[in-house]
């Protein structure tokens, strides 16, 4: 109620831009209170981003809606924890058009805001991944790349962000724009189908998702450098060996199973505990030492002796 009060309160402002300090002020107002009850703050946090992102985004949101064509479709279990996005457009390969883009920013919205949640899959409908940005958005934005850039950028740090483990599930292409998205995942896996190719030079352009700056981060500079520089198209053994894929998937048709069943093994935790594990990978990467230590300990102090660590420490373990 108190959220939906400071969104009528600041509606005057839709259109100026909130940044992370706005943000930290509209909590502040709203919640003086907060530092002490942190318990709240998550929740509010999500929310707050969303608001954020309609605010600061809406002009580009709108535009690119006017771009059709596919969808993204986000499906949560709420048994296993584990949520799965699937990109839709099979007539075009899974090519994301303008809409498509704004489906997957609210697929995202969804999932900071899901509380249950501590695995996510994302994957392309009909055994292909993604072929990039849909040619026919492409070419209608010719003269405004910045804003869809800016959109992507914000919506797959987003993604990588969130609190959940994250699989990219690669069957056939994933081209352009489709391997960039595979960078906003925590792993990537793979059939023997699977052809990878960051062919933006081919386009005459570099990457418009962020996939530079991640890939940079996940396989270093000079294989990066070979990779974008040639557009070369990766099947299994090369994206392997470059160190892209974290996993080749057997060849039969079960691989959305195969893939559950990989990014189970790697959220044995309770929801709590993968979350918490989560977000420690996250600060260590991106906070300063001294930040992130501090991160650590605040996540540590919220596990430490409850339920499930104190059943856990009462029964004899062997972890050998
Ligand atoms: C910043 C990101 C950047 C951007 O936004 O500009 C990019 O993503 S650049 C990358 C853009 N992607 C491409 O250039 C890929 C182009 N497509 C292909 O190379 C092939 O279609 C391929 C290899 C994905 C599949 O080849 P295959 O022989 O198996 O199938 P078809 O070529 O017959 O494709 C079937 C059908 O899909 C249409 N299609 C495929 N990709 C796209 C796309 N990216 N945008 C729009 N449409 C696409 C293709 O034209 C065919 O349509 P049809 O009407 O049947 O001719």
């Amino acid at each position: 109620m108190m959220f939906r009060k400071s969104v009528y309160l600041f509606s005057p402002l839709m259109d100026l831009k909130i940044d992370r300090s706005t943000e930290d002020f509209l909590l502040r107002l709203y919640y003086p209170y907060d530092g002490v009850g942190l318990k709240r703050r998550p929740k509010y946090h999500g929310l707050t981003k969303t608001w954020q992102c309609s605010c600061t985004y809406s002009k580009i949101i709108e535009q690119l809606r006017q771009h059709p064509g596919g969808s993204v479709d986000l499906l949560k279990d709420n048994n296993t924890g584990i949520a799965t996005i699937t990109i839709n457009n099979p007539e075009k390969k899974n090519a994301i058009s303008g809409k498509m883009m704004v489906d997957l920013e609210e697929c995202v919205s969804e999932l900071e805001n899901w509380v249950d949640g501590k695995g996510l899959i994302l994957t392309g409908k009909d055994k292909t991944f993604c072929s990039g940005g849909d040619l026919g958005t492409v070419r209608n934005i010719l003269s405004n790349g910045d804003d869809m850039c800016k959109f992507m950028h914000h919506v797959t740090t987003r993604l990588y962000n969130l609190p959940l483990i994250s699989v990219a599930l690669v069957d056939g292409y994933a081209l352009g724009g489709g391997a960039e998205l595979i960078t906003a995942c925590d792993f990537r896996l793979i059939t023997p189908r699977a052809k990878i190719g960051f062919i933006h030079v081919k386009l005459n352009i570099g990457t418009g998702f962020g996939g530079t700056t991640r890939l940079v981060q996940q396989i270093g500079r000079i294989k990066t450098l070979q990779v974008l520089s040639s557009g070369m198209v990766m099947n299994t053994d090369l994206a392997k060996k470059i160190g892209l894929v974290d996993e080749i998937l057997d060849n039969n048709e079960n691989t959305l199973e195969q893939g559950k069943t990989w990014l189970l093994e790697h959220c044995k935790g309770s929801v709590t505990t993968t979350r918490v594990i989560k977000q420690m990978v996250l600060a260590g990467e991106k906070l300063d030492t001294d930040a992130s230590l501090l991160e650590e300990r605040k996540l540590f102090k919220s596990v430490w002796g409850n339920k499930l660590h104190a059943a856990a420490v009462s029964k004899k373990s062997k972890h050998s």
